[in-house]
């Protein structure tokens, strides 16, 4: 499971297969034991369109979610049920990046009544990303010099043509 950095993690279970759910707690412990401290967690419980061959209670996912402050809700994915308001309900608990970063930013005042701060971005990650800045200059640079280099020998092809 790769989650450093993430700020969020769905985790889904079946409702029509217990075992899912057992499953599924396997990975809330490894979640809790190696992943970010503030990360939010999602349970979400999928299939719901098959209620009637139901085998984990609506109730006692609930309560392990809640047992754990996580988020829970139970989605159908072929029905494109609740799938929204999964990713809703996680967002409003992400708050925004940059005002973690300005502590007199209004908005982060009120972010800070939100249960998990968001994860501030490492200094490997924004090395990566100034690394990716430059090498996409360069090769616009490389471009540019190309054209530039094709329209010059267009023009002496053409000067040459009438001399
Ligand atoms: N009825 C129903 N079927 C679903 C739903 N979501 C997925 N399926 C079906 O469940 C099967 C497995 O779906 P996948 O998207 O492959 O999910 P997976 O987690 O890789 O599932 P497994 O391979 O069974 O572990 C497919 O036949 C899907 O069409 C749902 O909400 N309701």
């Amino acid at each position: 499971m790769y989650y450093r950095g993430s700020a969020a993690a769905v985790i889904v279970y079946d409702i029509t297969k217990l075992d899912s759910f057992q499953t599924l707690k396997k990975w809330v412990k490894e979640l809790k034991e190696h992943g970010p401290e503030d990360i939010v967690v999602a349970i979400a419980g999928n299939k719901n369109d098959l209620g009637d061959i139901r085998e984990v209670p609506m109730k006692e996912a609930k309560e392990f979610a809640e047992s754990i402050s996580a988020i829970f809700i139970e989605t159908s994915a072929r029905n494109s049920v609740n799938i929204e308001a999964l990713f809703q309900k996680i967002s409003k608990q992400i708050p925004p990046l940059e005002n973690t970063e300005v502590e007199s930013n209004e908005s982060f005042k009120l972010s800070g009544t939100l249960p998990a701060p968001a994860r501030r971005r490492g200094k490997e990650e924004e090395e990566e990303e100034e690394e990716k800045r430059k090498k996409g200059n360069k090769r616009k640079k490389g471009k540019k010099r190309k054209k530039k280099q094709k329209r010059k020998k267009g023009k002496k092809r053409k000067k040459t043509k009438k001399g």
